[in-house]
Parts: C-alpha cells; sequence; structure tokens
C-alpha cells in the first residue's frame, strides 16, 4: 500500500505520525490527533510513531496499527512471534500476543497503570504509594510475574490454545489481530512445549473449524477438532487430570482450566492466603454459609480449604453441569462442601428467599466469586449487598469489571482490605486481579 501522510478527514489506510502517551484497557496505546483520541495497537507509551488508520468509522475515535517506529522506547524488543512484528502489513499480524513487542518488566507496569487507572476511574479507589514509596515503584511491583516468567521471558506458558481453519484454503493458526482472517505461523512462542510438539501448523484441516490444542499438567497433550457446522469438539468430554502443587483435580478436555501453567497454583494461592489473612483478623467462619460463585470445577473452594481446614463448609455455584459434577468429585474429600448447577443469580435469588438461620449463616459467610470477563455486574453485586456476607474475594480477570463492581461493592458498604494483581498473560495485556473485601461496621 502506498504511503500517504495525509491529516484529515481520518480514513482507514491513511498514514498519520503520532505522539504516544499513554496506555488505555485493551492492549492499545493512546494517542492524539487533531483533536481526536486514536487507540494505537503495535505502539509504546512514549514513542513516536508512524501509524495506519485501521478504523475511523466512530466520530470521537479513531484506531490505527504501527507501521514504522520512528523513536523507540527503551523497552521495545524485537516482537516475541516473528510474524507479529512491524515490519508485517498490520493485516499480516497474528493476533493473541499484543504486547509481545515490549520489555516483560515494562508489560507489568503498562498493566498496573491499566489496574490503577480503571479503579480511579470506575471504582472510586485511588492506590497511592506510602510515605517514603515512590509511585513508580508501586507501579512496578503491583502485577505479580509468575514463576519461572522471567527466566523464559514469558514464553512457553500457555496450556490451552484455540487456532482456527480458513473455510477455504484448510490453513490452520490463529486469527489476525482484530480481525477473524487465519494467519499461518510457524510457531506458538506463548504455547507449552507439548502443545508446540502437536500443533498441526503446517496442515490443510478442510472441513473443520478450530482446533483446540490442550496440554493438561497430568495428561498426554491432545488436539480438540470441532468440524465446521458444529458445536462441540470431539474429545471434549474426556476427563483429563490437573495437578496444583500436589491436589489432583479432574476436568473436561474442553472444560474451563486456568490458561498459564502456574495460573491455577498462583489464583490456589491467593485465595488461600486471603482466607488466612481474614482468619488471623478473626473475619473468617469456616462454618459459615461460604460460597465459591462461578465455581468452575472447584478450583478455589478447594483453596479455601486449604487455608480454613477440612472441616470448610463450602457451596461452589457453577452453571455448566459436567463442571459441577467435576466440582463434586475433586472437593469429595472436604465433607462440608457442596457443588450446585445454577446461574449465580438465580442461586443467590434463591438464598435471599432462604429462612432466617441460614441468611444469618450466610452473612458470617465469606464469598469467593471469579466471573467472567464482563464481571459479576449490579444484579449480582446488589445481591451480594442484601445477602451481606463478612467477606468477599474477587478474583477478576478484567479489570474494568472489577472497578464497576467495586464501586457497588463499596457504595454497599464494604471496604477494599487488599488488591494484587497477577501476569498471568504474559505478552498479552491481559492480567488478573484478586481483590479482598469485608463488611463495614
Ligand atoms: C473464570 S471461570 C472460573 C472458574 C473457576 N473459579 C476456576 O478458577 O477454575 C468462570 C466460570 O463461571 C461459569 N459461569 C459463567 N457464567 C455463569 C453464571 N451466570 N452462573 C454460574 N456460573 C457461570 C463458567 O462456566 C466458568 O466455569
Amino acid at each position: 500500500m502506498s504511503e500517504q501522510r495525509s491529516t484529515s478527514p481520518l480514513e482507514v489506510g491513511t498514514e498519520v505520525e503520532l505522539e504516544i502517551t499513554g496506555i488505555a484497557h485493551g492492549g492499545v496505546s493512546v494517542a492524539r490527533h487533531e483533536g481526536r483520541v486514536i487507540f494505537v495497537a503495535d505502539a509504546i507509551p512514549g514513542e513516536r510513531v508512524l501509524a495506519r488508520v485501521t478504523d475511523a468509522k466512530k466520530k470521537s475515535f479513531a484506531r490505527a496499527a504501527v507501521t514504522r517506529v520512528l523513536d523507540a522506547s527503551a523497552d521495545r524488543r524485537d516482537h516475541i512471534w516473528a510474524e507479529a512484528s512491524v515490519d508485517r502489513d498490520p493485516e499480516e499480524r497474528p493476533g493473541g500476543a499484543e504486547f509481545g513487542h515490549i520489555a516483560l518488566e515494562r508489560q507489568r507496569v503498562l498493566k498496573a497503570e491499566v489496574l490503577v487507572d480503571s479503579m480511579s476511574r470506575f471504582g472510586d479507589i485511588e492506590l497511592a504509594a506510602e510515605e517514603d514509596e515512590d509511585f513508580a515503584d508501586v507501579l512496578a511491583e503491583l502485577v505479580e510475574p509468575a514463576d519461572g516468567d522471567d527466566e523464559a521471558n514469558g514464553l512457553g506458558y500457555r496450556t490451552r490454545v484455540r487456532l482456527h481453519v480458513d473455510p477455504e484454503t484448510g490453513t490452520v493458526g490463529p486469527y489476525a489481530a482484530r480481525s477473524r482472517r487465519v494467519i499461518p505461523v510457524e510457531s506458538l512462542p506463548l504455547a507449552i512445549e507439548g502443545i508446540n510438539q502437536i500443533a498441526p501448523l503446517f496442515e490443510q484441516m478442510g472441513g473443520l473449524q478450530t482446533v483446540d490444542l490442550v496440554a493438561p499438567s497430568a495428561d498426554d497433550p491432545r488436539m480438540l477438532l470441532t468440524e465446521v457446522g458444529s458445536k462441540s469438539a470431539s474429545g471434549a468430554n474426556d476427563l483429563v487430570r490437573e495437578l496444583v502443587e500436589d491436589r489432583g483435580f479432574i476436568v473436561r478436555a474442553g472444560g474451563f482450566w486456568q490458561v498459564h501453567r502456574e495460573a491455577p497454583a498462583m489464583l490456589f494461592g491467593a485465595v488461600a492466603d486471603a482466607v488466612s489473612a481474614l482468619a488471623e483478623e478473626g473475619l473468617f467462619d469456616p462454618a459459615a454459609g461460604n460460597l465459591d460463585l462461578y465455581g468452575g470445577v472447584g478450583l478455589l473452594a478447594a483453596a479455601m480449604a486449604e487455608a480454613a481446614g477440612q472441616g470448610l463448609k463450602v457451596t461452589t455455584v457453577e452453571v455448566d453441569e459436567a463442571a459441577t459434577d467435576n466440582a463434586a468429585e475433586n472437593l469429595s474429600e472436604i465433607v462440608g462442601a457442596l457443588a450446585v448447577t445454577a446461574k449465580v443469580d438465580r442461586h443467590l435469588a434463591d438464598l435471599l428467599k432462604a429462612s432466617a438461620p441460614v441468611r444469618d449463616r450466610l452473612r458470617r459467610g465469606t464469598v469467593v466469586l471469579d466471573p467472567p470477563r464482563s464481571g459479576a455486574g449490579g444484579n449480582v453485586t446488589a445481591q451480594l449487598a442484601e445477602l451481606s456476607p463478612q467477606n468477599i474475594v474477587y478474583v477478576a480477570c478484567d479489570p474494568v469489571a472489577l472497578a464497576r463492581d467495586t464501586k457497588s461493592l463499596l457504595d454497599s458498604g464494604y471496604d477494599m482490605l487488599e488488591l494484587r494483581a497477577f501476569d498471568i498473560f504474559p505478552h498479552t495485556h491481559h492480567f488478573e486481579s484478586v481483590a479482598v473485601f469485608t463488611r463495614g461496621e
């Protein structure tokens, strides 16, 4: 494509020179062009770049992708995935490693900035440095790395990868960034070795829609194939074994399990730490009506038990019946554990109608919740506020959703005791947060 450095009006394909001023949620940086905000892919705050406009439909903002770096940040690195380099046409770059051109430590600072900004704008929480502490140090330490990631430069961690099949050519690969075009690639640098060994990157797989690659920690890696027109993948219901420290979990091969090899242990540890800290403050009651909402196969209920002991009473609530069955088995040694298949809002609505003694037990309880990306939302946070459990441990994969739900909880009289964040998706903009709330006096 020929280079057109014209400015207004912005049109798709136009190249513009931009000063990158900050980071936005979603893995893009921020610049301004003649008063209009531009979200720029593949840039780093502080850089001056040439970027091609990729979307100009909205009046208030446009989107662009870097085509040439004019003044590079000291944190710029060769992209960890050769195919995603800025030397390539933006449309030919695979998605899924949108921070792969940034030094790992700076990625974590950018994630911390997004968390701090989200909490300030949507959560009414200003995260500040202590006296004698530099805020830059707070940002550098807020998002905790997973074991082994610094040594491996954040590569080789994914135990689950979804590839797509081009309906015309049968080529297998990831989607391009911001589109549903399949991009052929030579390797999957974020995936663990076992997945790279079985990935059919050089095969034609016409007739298929997706190829899911799964490498459980205590089972053989495998491919789950979904045919065009089918809703389920072959082998998705096979049970595989996962190990977290020395505790075993069964999960369906196609079911939800944290993607980073260390993530289950990290989140297990974070929830167990939170429960232990609450117990030390006299705020945790193992015999109360404790809940693990959006509980999957019971990972976080098991973490509560790790801290509280086998006498824990806890109910996991999960919409997927098969995952609930797995949770029942995974938690079978915890006599007081119950696994329920239900939508969280329906289950909470039922609990709100329960008898006074049951409501009292819930009021003394601790709720762990780990909702999907959209967060718990206003309805569920309002139900929680009405149930009024003593503590809420909120595990979140989206900082903005967490911040919005935080605001609802603070408005309902909860105090935030702790906020941690975990870099369990290196080279992407994603990260996980764990926020601990307790009911105010
Ligand atoms: C982020 S996963 C967490 C799973 C589990 N806590 C873990 O760490 O493995 C979210 C889970 O919520 C379930 N889910 C999604 N929407 C739900 C709803 N409205 N009610 C109950 N469960 C839901 C999904 O099936 C998924 O298992």
